[in-house]
């Protein structure tokens, strides 16, 4: 059995005959930050996908604590693993202001009543530093470090034990890539969190990660602790992704 909060085993998906996962098995630690590193094309995005139930493997498993993730999820498997994109716009409907896409989440779900909602809407605003004068308003009345704010928000709403991130900065500037990395760290400690952190940044993956797994052509080829993969990476792929960044580490750690 596994202590794992996440396991993902031996997994492979193919898009039609190209292998964009191939056999790729990684544990997630509970309430740690995993960031999965790799060059463009080696299949990160594909395998959050997978671990968020948006694609099925065509072989291995997903198992969440104990138990196995069918190709099927249930609402509530859905709702313990939630995934934020790079683009925030992915999950905050335009049309809707931000108390609807808010309030949506947390009554699809069942995470409060009715009558509770829009206190709930205004403390997770708070958490993620927004005035609650934002409920009123639409996405686009944002700027993209604040729209990636209620992005997260919407994610949190709904309670989930595993968060993945996509490349959840690659978008903003340095300055709010560093508050939104600083947001999802402590996030992670008061909500207790497990996360997956995708980005191809190494100084990104330096800020935020507790494990390093390094993605090439479709494997896992390392996973080490953080101190180890940023002081004497494992393989000679890790040193060079290493070399490759310019000055380290980019954005300070805590
Ligand atoms: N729907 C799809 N159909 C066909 N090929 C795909 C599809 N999605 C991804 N691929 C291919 O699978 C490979 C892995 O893609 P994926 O997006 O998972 O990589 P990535 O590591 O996240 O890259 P990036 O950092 O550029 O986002 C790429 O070669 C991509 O072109």
């Amino acid at each position: 059995m596994t202590d794992a909060a996440l396991r993902i085993d031996n997994v492979t998906v193919s898009y039609g005959p190209f292998v964009a996962l191939d056999r790729v098995s990684l544990d997630l630690e509970p309430h740690k930050t995993l960031g999965l590193v790799g060059e463009s094309g080696s299949g990160k995005s594909t395998l959050a996908r997978v671990v968020a139930g948006l694609i099925p493997p065509d072989e291995g498993r997903v198992l969440l604590g104990a138990e196995e993730l069918g190709k099927r999820r249930t609402r509530e498997q859905h709702k313990r693993i939630q995934l934020v994109f790079q683009n925030p716009d992915a999950s905050l409907n335009p049309r809707h202001t931000i108390r609807r896409i808010l309030g949506e989440a947390l009554l699809f779900h069942k995470i409060v009543d009715r009558s509770k909602v829009a206190d709930r809407c205004k403390e997770l605003l708070a958490r993620v530093r927004i005035d609650e004068t934002a409920l009123d308003r639409y996405p686009h009345e944002f700027s993209g470090g604040q729209r990636q704010r209620i992005a997260i928000a919407r994610a949190i709403a709904v309670e989930p034990s595993i968060l993945i991130a996509d490349e959840p900065t690659s978008a903003l500037d340095v300055s709010v890539q560093a508050s939104v990395l600083e947001l999802l760290n402590e996030l992670k400690s008061e909500l207790r969190l497990t996360m997956l952190f995708i980005s191809h940044d190494l100084g990104v993956i330096h800020a935020i990660s507790d494990t390093v797994a390094v993605m090439r052509k479709g494997r896992v080829v390392e996973i080490s602790p953080k101190e180890i993969f940023f002081a004497r990476p494992e393989t000679s792929y890790g040193y060079e992704l290493l070399s490759a960044v310019p000055k380290m580490p980019l954005i300070p750690t805590k």
